[in-house]
C-alpha cells in the first residue's frame, strides 16, 4: 500500500533563500505527525508543499497516487476542497463574514446547499464549543474563539487530511491544548491523518510522530527522545 503522503526530495527557493534543500517525509493514512524545527527552518514551506498551496522547484509531492506537484492549479484547488481541511495560525477567516458564514461557505465550494451548509456549520460550532458565536465576525471573537471557528472550518468538510500550521501559537497555553485537543480528538475519531507545524515541544509531544526540519531537511526524532 503507498503511503497517503509523501514528499521526495522537494527544493524550494524564495528569491535568494533557500527554503527547502532536498525534503523528505511519508506520512501513513491515519497519523498524526507534528514537524518541529527552529524559526525559519523551512517547516511552513514543507506544509505548504504537501498541501499543494506552493509548488516545488524539484522533487515530487505524493497524494496516494496522485502527483500533486504536476496537478495544474485548478486540480489542485479542487483536491484541496474535497480531501485537505488547513488551520492556519491566525485562522484566516474572512472578517466580513460571521463564524456560521465562514464555515459554511467552504461546505458550499464543495458543493453543499445554502441551508444544508448552515445547518452543518452550526453543529460543528456547537461542537467545537463556540455555538453562541455563530452570528459573530471574527473581530467579535477572542483568539481562542476565531481558532476554534477555523478548527470547525476546517474539520467541516470531513477532509482526509488536515494540515494545522502553528494552529495553537496565537492562543495562551490552555486555550492552545484545549484547540489542539478538539482537532486531534475529531481527526482521531474519524481515522483522519493530521499534519502539524508547531515549535512548542509540548504540543509535538500530542503527535504520534514527531520529524525535525533543519536548513530545508527533514529529520525523524527517534521515539526514545521524545
Ligand atoms: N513567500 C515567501 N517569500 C520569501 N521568502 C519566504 C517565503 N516563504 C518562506 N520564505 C523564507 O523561507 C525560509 C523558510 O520559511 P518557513 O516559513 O518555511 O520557515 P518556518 O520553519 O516555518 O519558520 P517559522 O517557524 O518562523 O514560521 C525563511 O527564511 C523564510 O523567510
Amino acid at each position: 500500500m503507498s503511503p497517503l503522503l509523501h514528499a521526495r526530495d522537494v527544493t524550494k527557493t524564495f528569491g535568494r533563500t533557500q527554503a527547502l534543500r532536498g525534503a523528505s517525509l511519508t506520512i501513513e493514512a491515519g497519523e498524526v505527525v507534528a514537524i518541529s524545527g527552529p524559526s525559519g527552518s523551512g517547516k511552513s514551506t514543507l506544509l505548504h508543499c504537501l498541501a499543494g498551496i506552493v509548488t516545488p522547484d524539484e522533487g515530487e509531492i505524493h497524494y496516494g497516487e496522485t502527483r500533486l506537484d504536476e496537478l495544474d492549479e485548478d486540480a489542485r484547488t479542487r483536491l484541496r476542497r474535497e480531501a485537505f481541511g488547513i488551520v492556519f495560525q491566525f485562522g484566516g477567516l474572512v472578517p466580513e463574514l460571521t463564524a456560521e458564514e465562514n464555515v459554511a461557505v467552504s461546505l458550499m465550494f464543495g458543493g453543499a446547499g445554502r441551508a444544508e451548509a448552515s445547518e452543518t456549520a452550526r453543529e460543528w460550532l456547537d461542537r467545537v464549543g463556540v455555538g453562541d458565536c455563530a452570528s459573530l465576525r471574527p473581530g467579535e471573537l477572542s483568539g481562542g474563539q476565531a481558532q476554534r471557528v477555523a478548527l470547525a472550518r476546517a474539520l467541516a468538510t470531513e477532509p482526509t487530511v488536515v494540515f494545522a500550521d502553528e494552529p495553537t501559537g496565537a492562543l495562551d497555553s490552555v486555550a492552545g491544548e484545549e484547540v489542539l485537543g478538539l482537532l486531534l480528538g475529531v481527526a482521531r475519531e474519524r481515522g483522519a491523518t493530521v499534519v502539524l507545524v508547531t515549535h512548542d515541544n509540548r504540543i509535538a509531544a500530542f503527535a504520534d510522530r514527531e520529524v525535525v526540519v533543519r536548513d530545508g531537511v527533514v529529520t525523524e526524532v527517534p521515539a526514545v527522545t521524545r
